[in-house]
């Protein structure tokens, strides 16, 4: 549970950081609506997440491209079973691909872009209702850490980014390493550049 629980946070705030600087746009958007929000020399506090719908929308962008558990966990098929046509045999391993999910065209339109605005306005959420983004899966064996998952996400993301501005000393590469969870390849190397409040 304790790497269950840390590792994939940290992955996830690093892919949503790596996202951001490559999308200064999008940065700057999540800027304004924090300093918006939190005025000049405020505290970051938990209960901040939930009037910063953009900050909200990040992190479901980040868990859509950037799913920390790719194929969830594994499952086992108990008996002989048919799904929308497709035979699945008793005793088959089976693995439900969130990440190929959360980049089919034929559900989200312009799919390798990271564009938070998809979810603003919509209902759409990673809490196992919409089975388009599911990064935590779904059902009864659902993550049980997803609110804290989420929180900690948010509130870490919310705090670097009100905190510091930031630079990237070198370009950023998105490759990803596959594994029972997903890593970025090389680490993101970015330097914190403390924002003048006056
Ligand atoms: C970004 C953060 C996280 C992600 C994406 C994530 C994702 C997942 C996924 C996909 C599963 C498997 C669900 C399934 O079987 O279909 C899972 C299971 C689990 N997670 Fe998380 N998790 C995260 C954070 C956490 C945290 C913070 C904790 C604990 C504090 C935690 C505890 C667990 C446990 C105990 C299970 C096994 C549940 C079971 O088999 O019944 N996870 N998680």
């Amino acid at each position: 549970m304790f790497v269950g629980g840390t590792d994939t946070n940290s992955s996830t705030l690093e892919w949503a950081m790596a996202e951001l600087l490559t999308n200064p746009t999008t940065m700057a958007k999540a800027q304004t609506e924090i300093k918006q929000m939190l005025g000049l020399n405020g505290f970051v506090q938990e209960p901040d997440i939930s009037e910063l719908p953009y900050i909200q929308a990040i992190v479901k962008e980040t868990f859509r491209l950037h799913p920390p558990v790719p194929f969830l966990l594994p499952r086992e098929a108990e008996t002989d079973v048919e799904i929308f046509g497709y035979f699945v045999p008793k005793d088959a391993q089976v693995l439900v691909n969130v990440w190929a999910i959360g980049r089919d065209p034929g559900v989200w339109e312009n799919p390798t872009r990271f564009e938070p605005e998809r979810f603003l306005g919509k209902e759409i959420d990673v809490k196992g209702k919409n089975y388009e983004l599911t990064p935590f899966g779904a059902g009864r064996r659902i993550c049980p850490g997803l609110p804290l998952a989420v929180k900690m996400v948010s509130l870490m993301l919310l705090s670097l980014l009100y905190s510091f501005d930031w630079k990237l000393p070198n370009a950023v590469d998105m490759d990803e390493t596959f594994g029972i969870t997903l890593h970025k390849a090389n680490p993101l190397h970015a330097v914190p550049v403390r924002r003048i409040r006056h």
